[in-house]
């Protein structure tokens, strides 16, 4: 791919853009021609593809922006046609060869809830899982940090871009002058043409700096029921949904190991071939969300579990993230590992799938290793 230089497109990104890099492309949208909002999902995918076709651009027309966890007249699904978009090839290697950007230190760090409280809550969910008849449900922490002078998106975009060369890095406005920013592992869906793809992941165990003990973490998740039995369920999910839109659909029979620089993973990339090309990009990825990797089984019930348990308000942690364009095509990522960035203070959140065999202290322990990917580009200690 030709175009403009990818580490100018992360140089250029500023507050209020939209930054996406990905292993095959970086993708920059600023401005806003139009913006569209709504709490129901399909119908902003209907609204999206009518503003495309309507609107008049330079190049393709193309949307892009974020769902919530949970939309609501609050946090509705929001995506803009951008004024000016440049799409550039991957960012790696070269971005790793840049110098680390400095973060203030915050002032205050404040867990959300207490990690007790968050290992009781694990308990109470592993009791609800029987009581209820839910095979699995995601439970989220949060931190809370502040700062005395404004926060800085960018650097804190540029820090984590350069630390990831596998997944989806990315910046996206949010309602109320917020940022999202983080590094996603995991692919919700991308379509081209009739092609579509979704990398979904569940089982995790931490990385460790300390060789053996990494490697041992890596094959106790490769041999581990529990995550398999975790992995299996939000893999059948995403294959119940795509089903009825596919021709053919491929579904490797086991998943692979996958590493993040923070966290090992189970994942398991599905393929298929769309039977109506009417669908896009933002209508198969609404049809998906929330998928068992960021809410669980059944999803209602599993979703109000879940936020009777949080306690707090997930925003746009455990949406999607991503792009679709006036022929469908597009890429959609799970928004995890992300923060929520306010003027002077940020959000960062982290979750992990509860399964009846699920211990407290692992859960805990498997949520800090979720937050070290915002904690190290931040220049935080990890612990
Ligand atoms: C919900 C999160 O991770 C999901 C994605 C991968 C592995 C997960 C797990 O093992 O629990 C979670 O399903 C998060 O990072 O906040």
């Amino acid at each position: 791919m030709t175009g403009p230089s990818p580490l100018r497109l992360l140089s250029d990104y500023r507050r209020g853009d939209f930054f996406l890099a990905t292993a095959e492309r970086t993708l920059l949208g600023t401005g806003a021609l139009a913006t569209v909002c709504d709490a129901d999902e399909s119908v902003l995918a209907e609204r999206v593809r009518d503003t495309l076709d309507d609107v008049s651009t330079d190049g393709p027309p193309l949307a892009v922006g974020v769902l919530p966890f949970h939309s609501t007249a609050a946090t509705p699904g929001r995506l803009v046609v951008p004024t000016r978009t440049r799409f550039g090839r991957a960012v790696h290697p070269e971005a790793a060869a840049l110098p680390r950007r400095t973060i203030d230190a915050p002032v205050a760090v404040r867990p959300v809830p207490d990690p007790v409280d968050h290992m009781d809550a694990v308990t109470a969910a592993v009791t609800a899982l029987a009581e209820r008849g839910l095979r699995k449900v995601v439970l989220a922490r949060a931190l809370d940090i502040e700062f005395d002078a404004p926060v800085r998106p960018e650097a804190i975009l540029h820090n984590l871009v350069k630390d990831h060369d596998r997944g989806y890095t990315f910046a996206a406005e949010l309602p109320a002058g917020k940022t999202l920013v983080g590094s996603s592992p995991e692919l919700l869906l991308s379509r081209r043409g009739r092609h579509v793809v979704s990398y979904p992941h569940a089982g995790s165990m931490p990385r460790s700096t300390d060789p053996e003990i990494d490697e041992r973490n890596a094959r106790t998740l490769l041999a581990s029921r529990k995550d398999h039995l975790e992995h299996a369920v939000l893999t059948e999910a995403v294959v119940q949904t795509l089903r009825p839109y596919c021709t053919r659909l491929h579904v490797p029979p086991r998943p692979e190991l996958v590493a993040t620089p923070t966290v090992w993973h189970l994942g398991t990339t599905i393929t298929g071939e769309l039977a109506d090309p009417d669908a896009t990009a933002l209508h198969l990825a609404a049809a998906l969300h929330p998928t068992p990797a960021i809410c669980g089984t059944p999803t209602s019930s599993a979703r109000r579990l879940a936020t009777e348990l949080e306690g707090f308000d997930r925003g746009y942690y455990a949406g999607a993230v991503g792009w679709v364009d006036a022929k469908g095509d597009g890429e959609w990522a799970v928004s995890i590992r992300c923060a929520e960035v306010a003027k002077q203070s940020l959000r960062l959140y982290a979750g992990g799938g509860i399964m009846p065999e699920s211990d407290p202290k692992t859960e805990l322990e498997e949520t800090s290793a979720k937050f070290a990917t915002l904690l190290r580009a931040m220049g935080l200690p990890q612990e």
